[in-house]
């Protein structure tokens, strides 16, 4: 069996004169979780969707598990896939138990073997309490297990997982999710989740892919993404950022808020815009950098402080785990230039 479980090669659809998905190229290796992130209309679900055979490629081809699945000379219906989905409604059909709905994704097996798979899926995903009922007596959360049964009951390599969790509160949202992750990690199923969360994309995926405008921005692992963005656009999505403007002299950056070591494929003397993150910026008494203190928000554990530095045309964000005065006016800080982005 192939190591790529998707693979997708030069993919383009258009609706209208718009490429939804634009020439684009992506392995994804088997086993992993993948997340699909970007805001909304760069294409994720038309991708998710060509994947899953439901929408066809105009150009480019498609393998699922070294299989051609699309191409201008093939195309496989997309029950033949060997694919599970998951919508952000649940798509559960309304008319039918839980069990029901479950057996219907099972309708190629015969009966005994169908009944064997709900029941090993019932029980996997803790539901069998809630066979006998009906999907409008179910909270968002119990759905959401019920869809996510009958898209594993019949043991697919690959689940699409569309928004798959926005539907529930943020407190249910987190256990949910990793319960579903682990479940699909026992199972080594490959599982593509869409979402448009930057915080949730990195928290799911092996692999995390940037979308915009139909094309992938980066793709690598979260760390990747998050720590070593390489270019501005994923820099501000994963993080917000106060935005510096620079002088690149060679091996160091030339700011109004001091020189710091950073090296750019860049000429000498080109401007540059530096990307002060959060945790880039240190409170350290004695440091000489004075800043004023412009606003505190308490968010539990941490506190998050904006502040105000002379000769600096942006506020500074920073995130204090100790807790300052009450009446703290004024701090030092330090810029920690290892954690600095510029481009
Ligand atoms: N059936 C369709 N007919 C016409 N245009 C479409 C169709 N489906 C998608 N589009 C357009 O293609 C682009 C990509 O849409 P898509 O739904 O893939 O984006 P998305 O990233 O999933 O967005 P969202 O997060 O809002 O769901 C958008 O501009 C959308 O308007």
């Amino acid at each position: 069996m192939s190591e790529i479980a998707v693979q997708l090669e030069n993919v383009t659809r258009r609706f209208g004169i718009t490429p939804a998905v634009r020439d684009l190229s992506l392995h994804i290796r088997r086993g992993d979780a993948v997340s699909l992130v970007g805001h909304s209309g760069c294409g994720k679900s038309t991708l998710l969707r060509m994947i899953a055979g439901v929408e066809i490629p105009e150009s480019g081809r498609i393998f699922l598990e070294g299989r051609e699945v699309a191409s201008s000379a093939t195309f496989v219906e997309p029950e033949a896939r060997g694919v599970g989905f998951v919508f952000q409604d649940y798509a559960l059909f309304p008319h039918l138990t839980v069990r029901d709905n479950i057996l219907f994704g099972l309708k190629r097996h015969p009966k005994g073997e169908a009944a064997a798979l709900a029941e090993e899926m019932i029980s996997k995903v803790g539901i069998e309490h809630l066979t006998h009922r009906y999907p409008h007596t179910l909270s968002g959360g119990e759905q959401q297990r019920v869809a996510l049964a009958r898209a594993l009951a019949p043991r697919p390599s690959i689940v699409l997982m569309d928004e798959p969790f926005s539907n529930l509160d943020q407190g249910l949202r987190g256990k949910i999710r990793s319960d579903t992750l682990n479940l699909l990690r026992v199972l080594g199923t490959t599982v593509i989740i869409v979402t448009h969360d930057p915080q949730e994309a990195l928290s799911v995926g092996d692999q995390v892919v940037l979308m915009r405008a139909g094309e992938i921005v980066q793709s690598g692992s979260a760390y990747d993404l998050h720590d070593r963005p390489t270019n501005a656009y994923a820099a501000e999505f994963f993080c917000a950022s106060s935005k510096v403007p620079g002088i690149y002299r060679g091996g160091w950056i030339e700011t109004a808020i001091g020189n710091f070591a950073y090296t750019l494929d860049r000429p000498p003397t080109s401007s540059v815009t530096v990307y002060i993150r959060p945790h880039a910026v240190a409170l350290s008494p004695g440091s000489g950098i004075r800043a004023r203190i412009e606003n505190r928000v308490l968010h539990g554990e941490f506190e998050q402080i904006t502040l105000k530095v002379d000769g600096l045309g942006v506020p500074l964000k920073t995130r204090a785990l100790e807790r300052l005065p009450a009446d703290a006016e004024n701090i030092e800080i330090s810029i920690l230039p290892e954690r600095l982005l510029a481009f």
